[in-house]
């Protein structure tokens, strides 16, 4: 189930929540310390006022006074005197200003890489505890967009944030100051700019559509590319690259169209916002001279109303691109709450949470989501520890289903398993799986060394452990040949190895575990019949007592195995002991 996009207001009201709540106290202190920086911005602007009236020795009404008064005490009688304890005390403004920002900016740069970090981390975490059911059913691209694109998109829109806010203050300190030097012209240029906020409401809702529009461009293009990777080969062999690169170049050249759109979109209302500022500029300045505005206090409003415009612009355009970027915020969450709702396995993962024993299944059900038929049905059997028990059947039997419900990778709908008589639930899954180690049929392995591939997921294990692994698997030989041994990086997937030694340093892998149950499915179908055996005997020799469930359909595979489980049409058709 996936939640519905949320619309832009409540996404924002989510948003600022969202960083309100991660900033806490740090948050409060950056919001006084732009505070501060918008105070000392406007007290560096109202200077303008003491140093107009001290040149041009016009001081105006209700400031002449206290001016006077304040220089009397400093001492300062003539001009320059006057003018030198003006600019000193302006310097000293604009240092303590670059003080207060430079501060600010480390708490809002720290906050802005803080969250983006936690939200990532938080949705990786959730994806780990999320069930195997909901997983598959994800699509890969939808996952690495997240965690790529939609993460950046977030950082930048916090970064726009945060800017809106710093506008915002600055705006309020410099509309005090205008309404305290003219009230009538504030009231003019507070006007002009609600009715420009209210014109732009399309726009931005207009912005909002377009950042929705390149979220999921980007995303087609990564799903695209991803598909093509995933199946390079097949798609090189058969010659199929040429379309793909033509694909892709139609998706890469509708989302370059859609990013051009935004920028002339963006450059336009750039250009629509000057202009009118412009405009009521001019028809301010027109105004104060119309009413009769004394000359200082004219000039004095007039640079602060000048100063007001680039704020006015920050936030008109951060403002339009925040609300284009927060549509990747709601795909996050969506994507997170989709995933937080699969949660529910115990975060115990010790062995010794989920005791061991015999395997039962009880009339065990299961059918995959979206299924027309059951894929496994009324299946009851039991497997004692140190049993070796071969899975047969005809493809789509259930084979693979059966271990996955085994490793807690699924649950049944109907029955239950049991581990030494306590039901497998998801919650114990994790505990259980501790004691297994599962191959499949195409290995994963990281694009990294040997070492790290063979003790992945293991922490610091010692060398010998290593290679005694790779000497059962069958695959010691192998690594000491290789160029720099446990140290050799097998490139993308194991791609330097043959699906046979991928398959022999997978089985390494899962022996380095120790494990009580090991399940192998189709894990040796590309080893040569006579290494495969060697390597299954050493196997069954190095782990008296281990559990083997071996799903095969050679039978020179199933030599080892001395009880038969054949399923036929997701039931269990047959229980035989060799
Ligand atoms: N993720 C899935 N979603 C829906 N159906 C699935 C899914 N995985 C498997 N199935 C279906 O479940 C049935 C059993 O699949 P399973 O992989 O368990 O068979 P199998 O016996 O292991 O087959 P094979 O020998 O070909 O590997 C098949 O019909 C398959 O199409």
């Amino acid at each position: 189930m996936t939640d519905a996009p949320r619309g832009t207001i409540a996404t924002a009201r989510l948003f600022v929540g969202d960083v309100a709540a991660y900033a806490g106290r740090r948050g409060a202190v950056a919001l006084a310390l732009m505070a501060a920086g918008g105070v000392l911005e406007g007290v560096g602007l109202a200077m303008l006022v003491p140093m107009l009236a001290v040149l041009t020795g016009q001081a105006s009404g209700r400031f002449a006074g206290v001016l006077d008064d304040a220089f009397a005490i400093v001492g300062a009688g003539d001009m320059t005197a006057r003018l030198g304890v003006l600019l000193g005390i302006f310097a000293a403004l604009i240092a303590l200003r670059a003080v207060v920002m430079a501060w600010r900016d480390a708490i809002l740069s720290d906050l802005q890489l803080g969250f983006v970090e936690g939200r990532r981390a938080q949705l990786v975490a959730t994806l780990a505890a999320a069930r195997w059911i909901d997983i598959v059913g994800l699509r890969h691209a939808r996952v690495t967009h997240a965690l790529s694109s939609e993460v950046s998109r977030l950082s930048a829109a916090i970064h726009l944030m945060l800017q809106v806010l710093i506008a915002a203050f600055l705006l309020a300190v410099q509309t005090v100051l205008v309404v305290l030097l003219s009230p009538a012209m504030a009231a003019i240029g507070l006007a002009s700019v609600v009715i420009g906020f209210v014109v732009l409401v399309p726009a931005t809702r207009r912005a909002s559509r377009m950042g929705l529009a390149m979220s999921r461009g980007s995303f087609r293009m990564l799903d695209s590319s991803g598909q093509f990777l995933g199946g390079l080969k097949m798609a090189i062999a058969q010659n199929m690259a040429p379309a793909f690169a033509a694909e892709s170049n139609a998706i890469g050249v509708r989302l370059t169209e859609q990013l051009r759109a935004y920028q002339r979109y963006q450059t336009r209302i750039g250009l629509v916002s000057s202009s009118a500022i412009a405009l009521i500029g001019a028809a301010l300045a027109f105004a104060g001279v119309a009413i009769g505005i004394p000359t200082v206090t004219l000039i004095a409003t007039l640079a602060v109303l000048g100063r007001m415009s680039g704020p006015v612009r920050t936030l008109q355009q951060n403002l339009q691109q925040f609300v284009s970027l927060l549509p990747s915020y709601d795909t996050l969450c969506v994507l997170e709450s989709d995933l937080a709702r699969s949660r529910g396995g115990s975060d115990d993962s010790s062995a010794a949470a989920m005791p061991g024993g015999t395997v039962t299944f009880d009339r065990v059900g299961f059918t995959h989501p979206g299924a027309a038929a059951p894929t496994l049905h009324d299946v009851s059997l039991a497997i004692a520890p140190g049993e070796i028990v071969g899975i047969v059947g005809a493809s789509g039997a259930g084979k693979t289903s059966f271990v996955d419900i085994l490793a807690g990778l699924f649950e049944p709908d109907e029955g239950q398993v049991r581990i030494g008589g306590i039901p497998l639930t998801h919650a114990n899954s994790t505990a259980w799986r501790a004691r297994i180690a599962y191959v499949a049929q195409d290995p994963y392995l990281l694009n990294e060394s040997l070492r790290r591939n063979l003790s992945w997921g293991m922490g610091e294990v010692d060398d010998a452990a290593l290679w005694q692994a790779l000497a059962v698997a069958g695959a010691d030989a192998l690594v000491r040949s290789m160029p720099d041994a446990l140290d050799t990086v097998v490139a993308e997937r194991g791609s330097r190895l043959s699906g046979g030694e991928r398959q022999r340093i997978a089985i390494a892998r899962a022996l380095v575990r120790a494990p009580e149950l090991l399940i192998l499915d189709e894990a040796t179908n590309a080893i040569d019949v006579a290494t495969e055996r060697a390597v299954l005997d050493a196997v069954v020799a190095a782990r008296p007592g281990m559990t083997i469930i071996l799903v095969a359909h050679r039978a020179e595979t199933l030599a080892i195995c001395r009880r038969l489980l054949t399923f036929a049409g997701g039931t269990l058709a047959g229980d035989t002991r060799c």
